[in-house]
């Protein structure tokens, strides 16, 4: 669509492990009722004048009270994005959770952060879903737009 008028909206897909991922987190929508119940990536709309990596790092710790490391983009066909619904476009990174303390990413954030990931008033619920299980990974109510994005995470993910 001409004139930059899409919806730009980015999204995590923070793993437990930037070298030898296992898991994948996944967040349960809590509204519009439209969507509640369905499972996302973390993330949200840019700001005007905000970087996709910038805006990512800013509704996870909005959202889920953590700090991400991003890694690589989940690209796709078209360089603005996945398409959702309506005219938005979703960019997805992945992640690792970053302790944020030192400023350092983390490359194995380990038990500790992981459970430090808490579903805000934004989500019902988050889940670490295993990687090692695509079939359950996919069998979740995901967003339908969703869908192709989370069968490429784990195309790139078997394939790294
Ligand atoms: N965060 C996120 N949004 C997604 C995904 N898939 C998908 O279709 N969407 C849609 C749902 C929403 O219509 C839109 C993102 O909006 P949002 O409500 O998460 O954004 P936001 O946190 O900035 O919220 P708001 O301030 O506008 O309420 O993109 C996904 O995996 N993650």
């Amino acid at each position: 669509m001409p004139g930059g008028t899409r919806t730009r909206v980015v999204g995590a897909a923070i793993l437990d492990s930037a070298s030898a991922p296992t898991r994948v987190l996944a967040a349960q929508r809590a509204y519009p009722e439209s969507l509640r119940g369905l499972w996302e990536f973390p993330g949200g709309k840019q700001e005007p004048g905000e970087t996709p990596r910038d805006a990512l790092v800013r509704e996870c710790r909005e959202e889920l009270g953590v700090d991400l490391a991003l890694l690589d983009e989940v690209e796709a066909a078209d360089p603005e994005g996945w398409p959702l619904s309506g005219t938005a476009v979703m960019r997805v990174f992945t992640a690792v959770l970053s302790s944020g303390s030192q400023g350092e990413p983390s490359t194995d954030p380990g038990p500790a952060l992981e459970a430090r990931v808490r579903a805000g008033d934004d989500h019902l619920a988050a889940r670490w879903l295993p990687l090692a299980d695509p079939g359950a990974v996919l069998a979740l109510p995901w967003i339908p737009a969703d869908l192709p994005i989370v069968a490429a995470l784990l195309e790139l993910l078997r394939t790294e």
